[in-house]
């Protein structure tokens, strides 16, 4: 249902944004960044996030405290913060005083209660959505940019108006995000589309087109593109479950050509030159991570499986098995391949992030990999040059009533460069795709390794060629067996 604009939307000049993470904090930066003449204020909950946000340069003038790692996203915020831009705790302010009010904060999978493993966990958009009813003494326009499952804006809606004051009104608009991390900055910047949906009325159209107002700073209009609330909630769900059903058809195919000797790379491009088809997002690989692939799927399978669709929900839920024994074929393939045991044996993972140009490491291959490698009793030196130590024994401790820490130390070391952490290994695992590891000295990393010196590219990044020229037995995912006939190389 795309709706006509009306020709002179009222501006906004106050932006609040509920939740300072990975979408709030680099989606408000640029908006502030293109709009001077709106006062954007980020605020959240957790002190320490703000506090990172507002972290002062260090010597050489860089911002390197901020709690995201984002190519390019410092220098904006270190132009703006303090001009348009503010990061606060304050959030009843804030919302106060804003016209207009981002929600958005995590939603994560539920993990306990009805629809626990798969139901979005939806209660800090709920909580965010009373405290704005309860401050409130303006009217606002409301907009989820959090992903959420389709019809939530009802929801929202019912809570506003049965706690708003007399005299404020609210509107209701969905604005998915479908920044990438790592490459948040240029797509926000010039991104495909912007999508709003909104109440077919004439006030949801209305606070459609001032929510517009703000993105054609900079974004051209027929980029922009408005739809009914439902359609815009669930195109969000729709486009992360068909880029991640990609990545797992592909990954099927890299395990047919192991099988056969194809090469994947080669297989992806052929199909890529379809125009109907397209080339992005066919790069084979040890199976997707990062926040939402997973937990999007699981909601858009709960989703279905809440109306009554098992086949719809079977369809979805194969696009997560798959990338779950992507990665595990992954694992075995290198036990497999280092005689059946790693029991002692040092392997270096080189990167922990879900993939390059981020600090991220949630749902990392990484993570599953190194937990894998503990389990069959390896010797594991991890190296990633953005992911902060910290993080990574979190994520290698699990949860529980057992601590076990101590015994994840025994096995698991972390390395301060990636020549470093394959000193002496009889394995490297490339788990994420770094520029750095595409350069490294391979010939003398080889000389300092246990032989036969293995490599497993779990992201299709090395000159396979070459590094087995040097001497190093190679697997490459979607790649067959070294062969070793030339009539046949
Ligand atoms: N990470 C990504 O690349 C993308 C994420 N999304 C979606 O955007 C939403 C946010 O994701 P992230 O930014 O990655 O999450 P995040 O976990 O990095 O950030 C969410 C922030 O919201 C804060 N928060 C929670 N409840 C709050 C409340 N009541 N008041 C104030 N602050 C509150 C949390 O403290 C946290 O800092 C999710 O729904 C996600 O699915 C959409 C596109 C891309
Ligand atoms: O909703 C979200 O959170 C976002 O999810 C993804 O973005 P993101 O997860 O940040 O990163 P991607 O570039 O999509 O990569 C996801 C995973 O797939 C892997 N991948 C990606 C592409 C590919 O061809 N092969 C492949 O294995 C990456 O290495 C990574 O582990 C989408 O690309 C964004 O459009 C969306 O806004």
């Amino acid at each position: 249902m795309p709706t006509a604009i009306s020709s002179a939307p009222q501006a906004i000049r106050r932006i609040c944004c509920v939740g300072a993470g990975y979408v709030g904090g680099p989606t408000c930066t640029v908006i502030a960044q293109n709009c001077p003449d709106i006062t954007v204020t980020i605020v959240d909950v957790n002190p320490v996030r703000i506090a990172a946000w507002n972290s002062a340069p260090d010597a050489e003038g860089r911002l390197s405290g901020l709690p995201v790692y984002e190519p390019g996203l410092a220098e904006i915020v270190l132009a703006c913060r303090g001009k348009n831009l503010f990061f606060s705790t304050e959030i009843d302010k804030a919302i106060e005083e804003a016209d207009l009010v981002f929600v958005s904060v995590n939603t994560p999978t539920k993990k306990s209660g009805v629809g626990a493993g798969f139901a979005a966990d939806l209660h800090y958009v709920e909580s965010s959505t009373r405290r704005i009813a309860a401050v409130a003494t303006s009217s606002k326009i409301i907009v989820e940019k959090s992903t959420v499952p389709c019809r939530t804006a009802a929801s929202m809606r019912t809570i506003l108006e049965s706690n708003s004051r007399p005299g404020v009104r609210f509107d209701i608009l969905s604005n998915p995000e479908f920044l990438a991390e790592g490459t948040a900055i240029p797509d926000l910047q010039s991104p495909d589309r912007v999508l709003i949906g909104s109440l077919d009325t004439n006030e949801g159209r209305e606070a459609a087109a001032r929510l517009s107002a703000v993105y054609e700073h900079w974004v051209p209009k027929h980029k922009v593109y408005t739809t009914g609330l439902w359609s815009s909630e669930l195109s969000k769900l729709a486009a992360n479950a068909l880029l991640a059903q990609r990545i797992s058809s592909v990954n099927a195919m890299a395990a047919i050509c192991e099988a056969t000797g194809a090469d994947v790379d080669e297989v992806a491009h052929a199909c890529g030159l379809d125009g109907r088809i397209g080339p992005k997002f066919l790069k084979a690989s040890v199976g997707f991570g990062g926040s939402c692939f997973q937990k999007d799927i699981l909601n858009l399978v709960y989703l279905s499986e809440s109306l009554s669709l098992p086949q719809v929900a079977d369809y979805w839920r194969q696009v997560i098995t798959m990338n779950e024994w992507s990665k595990s074929r992954f694992a075995q393939k290198v036990v497999q391949t280092l005689f059946n045991t790693i029991t002692m044996k040092k392997v270096a993972v080189l990167g922990f992030a879900f993939k390059k140009n981020t600090g991220d490491t949630r749902e990392s291959a990484a993570i599953s990999l190194c937990r894998y490698f503990r389990q069959e009793n390896a010797l594991v030196t991890i190296y990633d040059p953005k992911v902060p130590e910290a993080q990574i024994w979190m994520d290698l401790t699990e949860p529980g009533v057992v601590d076990d820490s101590i015994e994840v130390r025994k096995q698991i070391t972390l390395a301060p460069s990636a020549v470093a952490a394959c000193v002496d290994a009889e394995a490297i695992v490339i788990a994420t795709e770094w520029d750095e590891f595409k350069e490294l000295d391979w010939a003398s990393i080889y000389a300092g390794m246990k032989k036969p010196a293995f490599l497993f590219d779990g992201r299709g990044i090395v000159d396979a060629k070459l590094l087995r020229k040097i001497g190093f037995k190679v697997h490459s995912v979607g790649k067959g067996p070294e062969i070793v006939d030339p009539v046949w190389a």
